[in-house]
């Protein structure tokens, strides 16, 4: 067992429920230059219509890239993908690819651009990528702000106007207070100039020993 994951190396690691611990992944110099690379990709594969002698050659060097990778492959916890806070997105290629601009027990700042592959209708960002971003973000207010790993309980979300894609935007949230294992959070998402797009309120619940 590493110390990764060998909680007696770690008392306080009951209070996680059953995560393992979580730690950064260093990245080589190039692994944000991959994740980008596949991001085009998606941006590609939502916004193009090539005739069928391309998606025959599309297919061949996306199996051979396939096959490339699939050697590498490593449990969760041990990829830069999603670990890695210096990366967009923190490296992972399901995050939108934004980067943490203030991290601390006050407030989470995210700032970044929803891409082509986040487009719902008539260019606006789908509605369901949204939850995705403020979702992942309370996950890291919680962390922030000194609490135990705690998971989900609700997402309340106001869709206040059309959020565009290819534009910066910036979302900011906190601990609002903490009842026992509930901690009730919100956070808005904003243009660069104030505009408020949308905003959410959550309850996330520190789990109990053990849980998933
Ligand atoms: C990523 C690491 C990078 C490297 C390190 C660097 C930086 C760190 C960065 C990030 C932080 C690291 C990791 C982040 C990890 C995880 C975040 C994940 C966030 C998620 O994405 S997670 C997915 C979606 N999430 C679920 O998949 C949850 C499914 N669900 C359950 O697992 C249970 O449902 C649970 C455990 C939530 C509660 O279950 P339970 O049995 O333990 O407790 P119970 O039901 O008794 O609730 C206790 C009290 O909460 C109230 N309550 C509960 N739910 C409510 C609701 N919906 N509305 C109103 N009140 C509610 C009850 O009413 C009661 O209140 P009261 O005590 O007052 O009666």
């Amino acid at each position: 067992m590493s110390e990764q994951t060998d909680r007696s190396v770690d008392t306080e690691h009951e209070h996680h429920g059953g995560f393992p611990v979580y730690t950064p992944v260093k990245a080589g110099p190039n692994y944000g230059r991959l994740v980008e690379a596949l991001r085009r990709l998606q941006d590609l594969a939502v916004s193009t219509n090539p005739p069928d002698d391309v998606v025959e050659q599309a297919i061949e060097q996306a199996e051979a890239l396939g096959d490339l990778l699939e050697p590498h492959q490593v449990p969760e916890g041990k990829s830069p993908a999603g670990f890695n806070p210096d990366l967009p997105g923190r490296g992972s290629l399901l995050q939108p690819p934004w980067l943490i601009e203030k991290f601390d027990a006050d407030a989470v700042r995210e700032r970044g651009m929803f891409r082509l592959f986040h487009r719902g209708g008539n260019n606006a960002v789908h509605g369901g990528t949204i939850p995705l971003l403020f979702d992942d973000l309370f996950g890291m207010i919680v962390h922030a702000s000194g609490h135990p790993i705690a998971r989900t309980g609700y997402l309340r979300i106001n869709y206040r106007k059309i959020t565009p894609i290819g534009t910066e935007l910036v979302v900011e949230g906190r601990v609002d207070r903490v009842e026992g294992r509930k901690i009730f959070c919100s956070a808005e998402l904003r243009t660069p100039e104030g505009t408020l797009l949308c905003d959410c309120e959550a309850l996330m619940v520190q789990l109990l020993p053990g849980q998933p």
